[in-house]
């Protein structure tokens, strides 16, 4: 099953190796449980660490291979991110996919060999998601040949970029390029910010940390002021853009490849996504498997709490989408490098396809991941909220998912774009022009659905039903909208009155997407053991989906009520179905010890005796008497019990 997590057996027992090699390097392992560091102790361990893995790596794994150096990050560093996460996560991305050759030679090849550190500085305090007003200007002086960077006002400091604040010293900065008056946009360039031997900001330069944060925050997110700083012409980045010296402007094959460090970590970060899913899920089956309270037969003990139906519903649904975002996150990777390739030869026709797939999947996986991980907190009972399940830093990590790489909501409204104008192309009688993606908006639908209609019912009919939920509310979506331009709105504000509708269009499209890459997963898979148990996986998955958004297809007939009552029939038999499987699904994922960080989700079980240890390191058990209680506790009560006599 491991070979089907990591598509192929060859990374799957590559995990294991590299995990079980670091097993006998202690000096690779956390020194102390992280809740018990302060951000400044988690900073530095992690750099300790850091540079350990640096000096180490090429022992340990093929650092060509990014997927093992995931790997190694994740068992040594962890989810709570490092002083170099955004050097690896963009900042060479964006050298990789925007800077020349001669650029390369010059700073990529630093980078990867670590001599400096760097990181990719877009938003700003004023804005994030409106690229486009972006207020750090960088205007070129055709006389020096240099670009002037300059923060105008408060609300144009760079802000949130990771690792900004103290660790990088270079960023690759986003910011309006102006030429003789003329604004051209937001444009990428390769920025110098500390000095490389003192590593004392440069002169120009106001740079530091933005405080904590709900997690992630062994990560040093950043501010960043510029007054006008100046950087030679050729350190824009200039694969595809390029200005001459006396200011010519040579536009890029696509409007929006300087995008492309944001797209790169919006197809990744699904797989990160299921990968945190997974851990939260891991924690709570096994911790369900351990924990006995109440009795379902009151002649026999206590049961296990996994034994319950409820603790199931909670539970199942979400590991059974762990492993659908898993093989979704894996197509969108093989996309994301086939169109990088693509567009080294020029061809950027599939861009869009692959900005309207992550945009959509990457708001759908982050929401119904940060959900999934909450219900395993939940799961967990009173120990959930305890620091040592360490469920609640996987969610703050996760969630954060559902804004860093553009806001959620505004993401949606990205794939929204592409699919009113396939909508547009159906009507039009042009459905022969539609993208494979979207295709099925073409197909006439059904009348009715066939769901438990035949014999066995296959994922086919499924598939389809999820299709004409999909394909109804995109061209009701798209109706609406050109109904309010009809009607003499613009097109601006037709779309805000119709994007709710169009938001869940976005989400049902994705859905779609979602359940077709676990069909086409479980219909490769040879061994029949497997394929017997991903298949119970994948009915629950198509009922559980299904009867979430079963209402679209109530409205309209498509499905019966009695088709929805077979539905719910066949997930509460699917729960029961996987309970015996339960642990060995999560087990599946191979997490070590050391990479879930958490006593409750602990492989043998042993969470009582680790919780009571656990609790006694803490650094508030270090004495019995606290100096709080001395200074005030100790004086309010002696004054309390003084006033009494
Ligand atoms: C199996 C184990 C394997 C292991 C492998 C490893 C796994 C690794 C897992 C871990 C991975 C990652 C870890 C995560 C690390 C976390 C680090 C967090 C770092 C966070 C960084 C950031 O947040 S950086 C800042 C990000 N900011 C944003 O995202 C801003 C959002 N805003 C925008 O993107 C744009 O402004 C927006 C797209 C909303 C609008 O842009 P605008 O220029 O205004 O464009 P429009 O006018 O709206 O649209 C114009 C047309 O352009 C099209 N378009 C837009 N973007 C793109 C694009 N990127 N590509 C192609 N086309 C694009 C758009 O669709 C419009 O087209 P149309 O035809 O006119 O409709
Ligand atoms: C953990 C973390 C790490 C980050 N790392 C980096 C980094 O390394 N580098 C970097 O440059 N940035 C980074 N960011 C910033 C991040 O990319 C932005 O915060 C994100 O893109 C959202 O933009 P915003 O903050 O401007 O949100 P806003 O756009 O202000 O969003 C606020 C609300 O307005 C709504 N909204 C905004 N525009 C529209 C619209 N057009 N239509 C409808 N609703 C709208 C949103 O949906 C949301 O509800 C990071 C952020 C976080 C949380």
């Amino acid at each position: 099953m491991a070979a089907q997590i990591y598509s192929g057996e060859k990374y799957a027992s590559r995990r294991r190796e590299i995990s079980a090699n670091l097993a006998k390097r202690p000096e690779f392992h956390d020194s102390k449980p992280l809740p018990f560091m302060t951000r400044e102790e988690k900073i530095l361990e992690s750099s300790r660490k850091l540079t350990l893995i640096s000096k180490h790596m090429n022992e340990i794994i093929d650092p060509s291979d990014k997927r093992e150096l995931y790997h190694l990050n994740c068992e040594v560093l962890g989810i709570e991110g490092n002083p170099m996460a955004l050097h690896g996560d963009m900042f060479i991305p964006a050298l990789t996919a925007q800077a020349s050759d001669e650029q390369q030679e010059k700073w990529l090849s630093r980078a990867l060999r670590r001599e400096i550190i760097g990181t990719y500085a877009q938003t700003e305090l004023g804005h994030g998601t409106n690229l486009r007003k972006l207020e750090t200007i960088a205007t070129y002086d055709v006389d020096t040949q240099e670009f002037v960077l300059h923060t105008p006002q408060i609300t144009a400091l760079k802000w949130w970029p990771g690792n900004l604040g103290k660790s990088s010293n270079y960023a690759v900065v986003v910011a309006l390029m102006i030429i003789k008056g003329k604004n051209y946009g937001p444009q990428t360039f390769m920025v110098p910010l500390r000095d490389e031997k003192t590593h004392q900001p440069l002169k120009g330069i106001t740079i530091g940390d933005i405080g904590p944060k709900l997690a992630y925050n062994i990560v040093d997110n950043g501010f960043l002021g510029f007054d006008h700083y100046r950087i030679p012409r050729t350190n824009l980045l200039m694969r595809h853009t390029r200005v001459e010296p006396d200011g010519t402007f040579v536009k890029p094959p696509h409007a929006k490849i300087n995008y492309s460090a944001m797209v790169h970590v919006r197809s990744y970060m699904i797989t990160g996504q299921a990968i945190m899913l997974a851990y939260a899920l891991t924690i709570a089956t096994r911790y369900s498997s351990v924990r006995r309270q109440g009795q379902i037969d009151t002649t026999q003990p206590e049961v296990k709490v996994l034994e319950y139906q409820t603790q199931q519903h909670r539970l199942f649904p979400s590991i059974a989408r762990a492993y659908a975002f898993v093989f979704a996150g894996a197509e969108t990777v093989r996309l994301y490098e086939r169109v990088l390739q693509e567009v080294e030869t020029g061809n950027v026709s599939l861009m869009a396809d692959l900005h309207a797939l992550t945009s959509g999947l990457k708001s759908v996986v982050t929401h119904q991941t940060a959900q999934g991980i909450e219900q395993a907190r939940m799961a967990c009972g009173g120990h959930g909220y305890s620091q040592a399940s360490y469920i609640s830093e996987i969610f703050g990590v996760a969630v954060g998912g559902c804004t860093y790489e553009g806001e959620n909501l505004v993401m949606l409204q990205q794939l929204a774009r592409y699919l009113v104008k396939s909508a547009g192309l159906v009507q039009a009688g042009q459905s022969s022009k539609l993208g494979p993606l979207v295709a099925y908006l073409g197909a006439k639908s059904d009348s009715t659905s066939l769901i438990d209609r035949t014999p066995t019912p296959g994922f086919a009919e499924y598939v389809k039903t999820f299709q004409h939920i999909a394909r109804k509310q995109t061209l009701k979506a798209a109706q609406k909208l050109f109904g309010f331009m009809e009607k003499g709105d613009t097109r601006e504000v037709a779309w805000n009155k119709s994007t709710v509708e169009l938001n869940r269009a976005s989400r049902l499209h994705t859905r779609l997407y979602i359940v077709e890459a676990f069909v086409r997963r479980v219909e490769e898979v040879a061994d029949p053991r497997l394929k017997e148990v991903l298949t119970d996986l994948l009915r629950l998955h198509v009922n559980y989906e299904l009867l979430d958004v079963a209402a679209y297809a109530l409205e309209d007939g498509f499905l019966s009520s009695s088709q929805l009552d077979y539905i719910r029939e066949q997930l509460y038999f699917y729960l029961a179905k996987i309970r015996p499987n339960a642990v060995s699904l999560v087990d599946s994922w191979e997490f070590s010890d050391r990479e879930l960080r958490s006593v409750l989700g602990r492989r043998d079980g042993n969470v009582y005796e680790n919780l009571f240890a656990w609790a006694k390191a803490s650094p508030l058990n270090k004495t019995d008497v606290l100096p709080s209680v001395d200074k005030y506790l100790k004086p309010l009560m002696e004054s309390a019990r003084a006033s009494k006599l």
